[in-house]
């Protein structure tokens, strides 16, 4: 289902609407894995209690803190150390198909290595949701290995409401990889998911 984007603006001036604020935290990577593969970049999403991928944030309230007050505060139980997101960092708003009446609000957020690093160190060490609402900190495989390993296995699984467009849309957006890669990385995850009879990202989320 085609989800409704709108600016940061009209978004909040819906009445009615809860709204949700995550942000991807993302920069350059020098490492290879296996020694030989390029990393080229890290991008990092999280593993939810609910055993779904969805990216660091949490619900805002409009009324009490701005958006990216709020976004940062969340972060910074989940992340465990202070990351400032600002309006500057704003990517896309829309009307979530899989959850009724929120506004999903994308940041995205580009950091050093040694930054990101320390995030996930800080994440383990001292968040305060770290093995509650979350359970873990993951890095997104952006490159492809043999039979569909790698992005495509990644973008198989399940995903919170409309997490895995907005990864997408990220991806795209910063150039982190080809509208053809993007594009063939779909196109084998789906091929899995049919295979595999995942649930599908049409369906309502308890959670929300
Ligand atoms: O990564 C996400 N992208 C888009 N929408 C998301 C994402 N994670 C959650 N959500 C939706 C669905 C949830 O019900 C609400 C609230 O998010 P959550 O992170 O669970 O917020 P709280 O910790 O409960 O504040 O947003």
């Amino acid at each position: 289902m085609a989800e409704e984007k709108m600016t940061r603006d009209e978004a909040l001036a819906r009445q009615g609407y809860r709204h949700a604020c995550h942000v991807m935290l993302y920069g350059d990577s020098s490492a290879k894995l296996f020694g030989k593969i390029p990393i080229k970049h890290i991008v990092l999403m999280q593993m939810r209690f609910d055993g779904l991928l969805g990216f660091p944030g949490g619900l805002v309230n409009p009324s009490e803190e701005t958006l990216e007050a709020g976004l940062s505060r969340e972060l910074h139980e989940e992340v465990g150390v202070a990351v400032r997101v600002g309006v500057d960092d704003h990517m896309s708003s829309c009307v979530s198909s899989s959850c009724p009446r929120l506004i999903t609000h994308s940041y995205i957020k580009k950091m050093t290595e040694a930054e990101l690093k320390e995030i996930e160190r800080a994440a383990v060490a001292s968040a305060t949701d770290h093995g509650l609402e979350v359970l873990g900190m993951v890095r997104v495989p952006l490159y492809f290995l043999k039979k569909g390993g790698g992005l495509p296995y990644f973008l198989s699984h399940s995903f919170i409401s409309n997490s895995r467009a907005q990864l997408l849309s990220a991806l795209r957006h910063c150039r982190l990889l080809s509208q053809g890669e993007l594009k063939e990385a779909v196109r084998q995850a789906e091929q899995m998911r049919r295979t595999h009879s995942y649930i599908t990202l049409a369906q309502p989320h308890q959670s929300c």
